[in-house]
């Protein structure tokens, strides 16, 4: 009889695919569930040993809920697994997030769903969040790291949509196109060339030199442009890129100035009155990195006085929910200003809205949390240290994965082992980032009656966080 069979197989959501999954279903946080299977095994065809997938709780007992309408590709991988994914197209208040939030295990959002220490707090079956989009400044990373809740992102699978934005929107304000566009929609034929550029030979300053603004430097230099970047970090220029020492130097030299730093305390309001002043006469200012980078009443000012030539925004401090006619003064004081300013291009946080970008995003945070809900690997994690261990195969079938999250004290090891230490440990990898450790042990010569003391056993250290056995 194969190992498969010998096993309880139930069917998944789609009917093509079985999952072996455990007789007794229980949460993914729970550490032990009553004896049913040994080796929740799935047959596998792959070049290798056939890996064993490690689910001690019934896949159909996972609740999901994406929030911010996470792309399709997505919510295919988590449904494939047998999860119960609901999926919503708009952000939530916070009261009824948190309504929500106490009920799942894996929460999916993009960049609106503020997940705080308030939400976080009531997420008692929480293990971890996928952060569908690069940015991570929504959640409270370092609280979610210290209850043991993991986060993932996609560190890049949107730059290359937000670096072709930027060039759009350089041509189209250095040729005025929203407004004579938004004129002729209006019925008005006003044909002009005053103050109208070509972008070749321009200096495009490009603040924050990470993924977006390397990226698009490539693509400004391809379009005749010279580039300079301003970095806190020492980095290598691409092509005939030139990094300048300080903000001031890139402002005072750069045609159009744009942004691409993440939103940290040191960012906010990074262009300001003053930096307004220090930018050349009749320049241009883009910003499609996150709402608190630039002082917006400043930007007001210094396009009515003429100091900038124009603007495009994709991002701002508050931002609705889910599309509607919310720009207005009520969202952001300023917003009715803001709407009347010549020359000034409004997106509403399309930047990485883009199918290619939407569905590469969806497959990598999907996959990193299928890896991480079944089998406990961390990488790619950004709260967490990157723990991983090779998959236990199909031959190893006395053998559990023990995840052990903890506070990084001194001496957490030795009391691990003396636990682990009447099984034969085959291997352990452990890591710690800041506060928090993380540890992986894979034993063998376990039986499933054992599970469960092993289980209390951590659990009664004081180092805990968040103890998961998974077989
Ligand atoms: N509009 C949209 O739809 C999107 C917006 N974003 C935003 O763009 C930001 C940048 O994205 P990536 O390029 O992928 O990030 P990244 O992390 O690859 O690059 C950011 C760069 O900014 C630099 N930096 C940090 N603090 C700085 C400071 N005070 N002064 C100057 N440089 C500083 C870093 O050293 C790094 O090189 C993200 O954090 C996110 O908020 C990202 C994707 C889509
Ligand atoms: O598309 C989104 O929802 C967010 C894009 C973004 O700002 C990011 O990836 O950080």
């Amino acid at each position: 009889m194969s190992e498969a069979q010998e096993i309880p197989i139930r069917l998944a959501s789609k009917p093509s695919q079985q999952l072996g999954v455990s007789s007794v279903s229980t949460s993914p946080t729970a550490t032990f569930h009553s004896p049913g299977s040994f080796g929740g095994a799935l047959t596998r065809t792959t070049t290798g040993p056939a890996q064993r997938e490690l689910k001690p709780f019934d896949t159909t007992d996972i609740k999901i809920l994406l929030l911010e309408n996470v792309n399709q590709s997505g919510r295919d991988i988590l449904l494939d697994q047998g999860y119960q994914v609901e999926s919503l197209k708009t952000s939530l208040p916070e009261d009824q997030l948190i309504e929500k939030i106490r009920d799942v295990h894996v929460i999916g959002i993009r960049s609106k769903t503020k997940l705080n220490q308030r939400v976080l707090r009531e997420a008692k079956n929480l293990i971890v969040v996928g952060c569908f989009c690069i940015g991570t400044n929504q959640v409270d990373l370092d609280y979610a790291a210290r209850h043991g809740i993991a986060v993932f992102n996609s560190p890049f699978a949107n730059s290359r949509s937000v670096a072709e934005l930027v060039i759009a929107e350089i041509i189209t304000l250095a040729r005025q196109l929203g407004d004579r566009s938004m004129e002729l929609h209006n019925g008005t034929w006003n044909k002009v060339s005053a103050r109208c550029w070509e972008i070749r030979g321009k200096t495009l300053g490009i603040i924050g030199y990470g993924h977006i603004g390397s990226q698009l430097s490539v693509l400004a230099e391809a379009m005749g442009m010279s580039v300079i970047y301003y970095d806190v970090v020492n980095l290598m220029a691409l092509g005939t890129a030139k990094q300048v020492a300080t903000l001031p130097e890139l402002l005072g030299e750069a045609d159009f100035v744009t942004c691409h730093v993440p939103e940290l305390p040191e960012t906010k309001n990074m262009i300001g009155a003053a930096q307004f002043e220090q930018m050349k006469d009749g320049s241009y200012l883009i910003n499609a990195s996150r709402g608190s980078v630039i002082d917006i009443p400043a930007l007001i000012n210094a396009s009515r006085n003429g100091k900038i030539a124009g603007a495009a925004l994709d991002v701002y401090p508050s931002e609705p929910g889910g599309n509607g006619d919310y720009f207005t003064n009520s969202l952001n004081p300023w917003a009715e200003d803001l709407r009347s300013l010549k020359n000034i291009i409004l997106t509403p946080h399309i930047g990485g809205s883009t199918e290619e970008a939407q569905r590469a995003i969806g497959v990598e945070v999907g996959e990193a949390l299928v890896r991480y809900v079944n089998s406990g690997v961390t990488l790619g994690a950004v709260n967490m240290p990157e723990v991983n261990l090779r998959s236990l195969t199909l031959d190893e079938r006395d053998h559990a994965r023990v995840i052990y999250i903890h506070r990084n004290v001194p001496g957490v090891l030795r009391k691990v082992n003396e636990i682990l230490g009447d099984h034969n440990v085959d291997k352990q990898i452990t890591d710690n980032k800041g506060d928090v450790a993380y540890l992986m042990a894979d034993i063998s010569n376990v039986q499933t009656s054992e599970i469960k003391e092993i289980s209390d056993s951590l659990e009664a250290l004081s180092s805990r966080i968040l103890t998961r056995i998974l077989y």
